[in-house]
């Protein structure tokens, strides 16, 4: 063990490569300096002792594991403060980002961080919702770790349905106060990271009462435990969920309340507000306090699904190269299992899934940015379009990103299936995304909701916004037939998208005409409605994919593999699909025999590069802790020391022997 001599199949495949590595960092990173910022934050992380995992988390117990995150984290967070202190190399919010949402974090604390709701979504939506009063008092308390805050919305009894939260906030205006209750068992709160026994206050989204009457959900912060003692102020009832999937460090608590004052001012009043008297001013919208929601869901697309699949496909890739198993040809010696065509289909798509999602998330990134700063000019026009784009591109890359994990779990073997190999871990935070911020199949609805409107619109011949311009011209343009390109898959895409949107409209239509309730028509059809929003979202990967890959500023041979990766997402996507684009593209089943070789030439030609494409990401060992994906590709040797750090190895006789294995053997049963 320690060897550092690089395995031999792995140097081969690095001498083969045919574009500069070092170019694709770059590209990946957002420019040489950004790969130099990148390096230097994780070398002043990374290589602090005191960081360094001791034992393998998996060994801990529940409590103990919280414990050591919760060191860690506090550890972590003051050396984010030195770093930007000591550097002024990037701001702190950059840095944050990175540890929270970036690769860095998931090396230091890979089951979650116990203070990240705290920037993920406190800060914003005391930025987002929060008077400039508020702000300046609450961020910075927040930001400087005075205090610990999370986001207290989902309860026991209603996640997706948050007009049905029953936690009440009923103004008191002879003290000018909130009292807060939980008058059920399910209006308890129930997931918020850090609350189970991290955080001190809590942004809390409950019922609105004031003079009698109901207004609906809000958020205000709630002060949840003594600032000094740590313990639960009367009437708060606080405590941690228990053992999960995956995310087990994150210290997901219940909340209930039992007449609980807060002071008026601490209800988030940038949107609608309380006057002293109890009178309720209304917001421009009440969609404004479902804004934390959207810039998470933004966040993820990059942070998590992107970054996530990024890190399984290094350890899958590399370790297919060195790994070998059977023969190809009887006698000509045992073959990478690389070099098998499946196991190039599992791979290779995920690679180019991934690159699609990286120019899908900087896109949602720029208009989250342009669409907040007209939402505070009072302009609303754009928020739908964003609503539903964060909505399906969240939902389908989670999805798309979880399903590949698996894919490169089932494609290392066995050795895929050790806690060491880093695919159990990565795998359950990627699936916890799936269902939080927004059940998937709720949100493909959501974005169904604005085809949907989209679609009539078109067919009355009203303006549409950039993402579903298609739906205009689409269905003007003639059949072509098939040709192998780019240019054609786009539009392929396209027409499937805008040919699923209009069979689930005409499908609502038609039920409405017979007499169904519009309501129940749209249940009827939701699982239409479902695939017409991935379709959508597809093909607005696809376009974003096209668009980065042709006019991206690179080398002949780094743009090469560019287009080979974009190539590959539109055939693979179709060729799962084919269904619907011989119904809504044109495609004759005489056309997919050449797009079914027209995949397999591109698995041929990625094949060269791909442990030149995984390097690229420029993932660390550090960052990627598993035994299958190392630089080096000493996977054995590794897998050996991580098996003798298992406690059980400690004694060559473990004392279960004597308590219970002996007497049963000697029991003569
Ligand atoms: C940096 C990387 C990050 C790393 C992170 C690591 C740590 C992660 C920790 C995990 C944190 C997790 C936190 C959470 O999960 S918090 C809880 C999140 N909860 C949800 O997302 C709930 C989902 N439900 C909803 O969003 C809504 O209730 C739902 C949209 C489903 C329905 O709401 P409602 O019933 O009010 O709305 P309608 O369906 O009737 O629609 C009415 C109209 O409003 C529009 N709409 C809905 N939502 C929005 C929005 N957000 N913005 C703008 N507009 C919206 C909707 O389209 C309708 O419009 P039309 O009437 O015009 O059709
Ligand atoms: C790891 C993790 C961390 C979390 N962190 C937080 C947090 O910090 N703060 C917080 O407030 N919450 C948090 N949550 C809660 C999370 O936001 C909710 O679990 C999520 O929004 C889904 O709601 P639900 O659990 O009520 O599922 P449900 O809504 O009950 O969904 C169950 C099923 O019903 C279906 N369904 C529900 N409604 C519809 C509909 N209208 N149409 C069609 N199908 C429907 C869904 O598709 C799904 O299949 C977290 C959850 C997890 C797993």
């Amino acid at each position: 063990m320690g060897s550092i001599t690089i395995n031999k199949d792995l140097l081969r495949e690095r001498q083969s490569c045919t574009f500069n590595v070092l170019e694709l960092t770059h590209l990946w990173d957002g420019g040489p300096e950004k790969t130099k910022e990148r390096k230097e934050l994780e070398k002043f992380f990374l290589d602090d002792p005191e960081l360094q995992e001791k034992i393998p988390s998996e060994y801990l117990s529940h409590k103990e594991k919280y414990q050591e995150a919760l060191r860690r984290s506090c550890l972590l967070f003051k050396k984010i403060k030195e770093w930007s202190d000591t550097t002024g190399c990037g701001s702190q919010m950059d840095t944050f980002q990175n540890i929270l949402g970036g690769m860095l974090g998931s090396a230091i604390l890979p089951d979650g961080v116990p203070f990240a709701l705290n920037y993920v979504m406190f800060l914003p939506t005391v930025m987002g919702q929060g008077t400039m009063q508020q702000q300046a008092y609450w961020v910075s308390r927040a930001w400087n770790c005075e205090i610990m805050c999370t986001y207290a919305q989902t309860e026991l009894g209603h996640g997706t349905f948050i007009r049905g939260l029953e936690t009440t906030a009923t103004y008191d205006p002879s003290t000018e106060e909130f009292v807060f209750n939980s008058p059920t068992l399910t209006s308890y709160k129930w997931w918020p990271g850090g609350l189970g026994h991290t955080c001190n206050y809590a942004v809390v989204v409950a019922q609105l009462y004031t003079k009698g009457q109901c207004h609906g959900i809000h958020p205000f912060i709630v002060q949840l435990r003594d600032e000094e003692t740590h313990m639960p102020l009367p009437g708060i009832k606080i405590g941690e969920i228990g053992s999960k999937l995956g995310m087990n460090t994150i210290n997901n608590g219940y909340l209930g309340f039992e007449n609980v004052r807060i002071p008026r001012e601490n209800m988030l009043m940038k949107n609608s507000k309380v006057l002293p008297d109890g009178t309720y001013v209304n917001s421009p919208s009440d969609k404004l306090t479902y804004g934390t929601m959207i810039f998470v869901r933004v966040a993820l697309v990059r942070g998590i699904a992107a970054a996530y699949l990024s890190k399984a496909l290094t350890i899958a890739t590399r370790y297919s190269a060195l790994r070998k198993q059977g023969e190809i040809k009887p006698g000509a010696g045992e073959t990478q299992i690389l070099e098998y065509r499946t196991q190039q289909h599992k791979l290779f798509p995920p690679m180019a899934m991934c690159f699609a999602m990286r120019c899908s998330a900087d896109w949602l990134w720029d208009i989250y940015n342009s669409v907040t700063a007209e939402l505070d000019r009072g302009d609303l026009e754009r928020l739908p379009e964003l609503h539903a784009m964060a909505c399906c591109l969240k939902a389908v890359c989670t999805k798309d990103s979880a399903k590949a994990i698996e894919v490169c779990r089932l494609a290392t073997g066995g050795h895929g299936y050790m806690n060491s190999s880093n695919f159990p871990s990565t795998y359950g935070m990627v699936t916890a995304a799936e269902t939080y911020e927004g059940e998937n199949t709720v949100l493909l609805l959501q974005t169904a909701r604005f085809l949907v409107k989209a679609w009539q619109q078109a067919r009355s011949g009203g303006n549409l916004t950039e993402t579903v311009e298609y739906l205009k011209t689409m269905p003007l343009q003639p059949l072509s037939l098939w040709v192998n390109s780019l240019q054609h898959l786009g539009i392929a895409f396209k027409r499937v998208a805008a040919g699923n949107i209009e069979t689930c409209a005409t499908s609502i239509e038609r039920r409405i005409l017979v007499g169904v309730a519009p309501e129940d028509a749209w249940n009827e059809v939701s699982i239409q409605l479902a695939k017409a929003a991935e379709t959508h979202c597809r093909a607005f990967m696809m376009q974003i994919f096209i668009n980065f890959a042709t006019s991206a500023q690179v080398s002949p041979e780094l743009k090469k593999v560019l287009i080979e990766l974009c190539e590959l997402y539109g055939t693979y996507f179709l060729l799962d699909n084919l269904g619907d684009f011989f119904m809504y593209a044109g495609l004759r089943s005489s056309d997919v025999p050449s797009i079914q070789e027209w995949m397999e030439t591109l698995l041929h030609k990625i094949r060269p590069n791909a442990v030149g494409i995984v390097d690229g990401f420029d993932i660390s060992d550090a960052v990627l802790r598993s035994a299958l994906g190392a630089y080096d590709g000493n996977v054995y040797e590794r897998l050996f020391a991580e098996a003798n750090k298992s406690p059980l190895n400690a004694e060559p006789v473990d004392e279960s022997f004597h308590k219970y294995l002996k007497p049963f053997l000697k029991s003569n049963l």
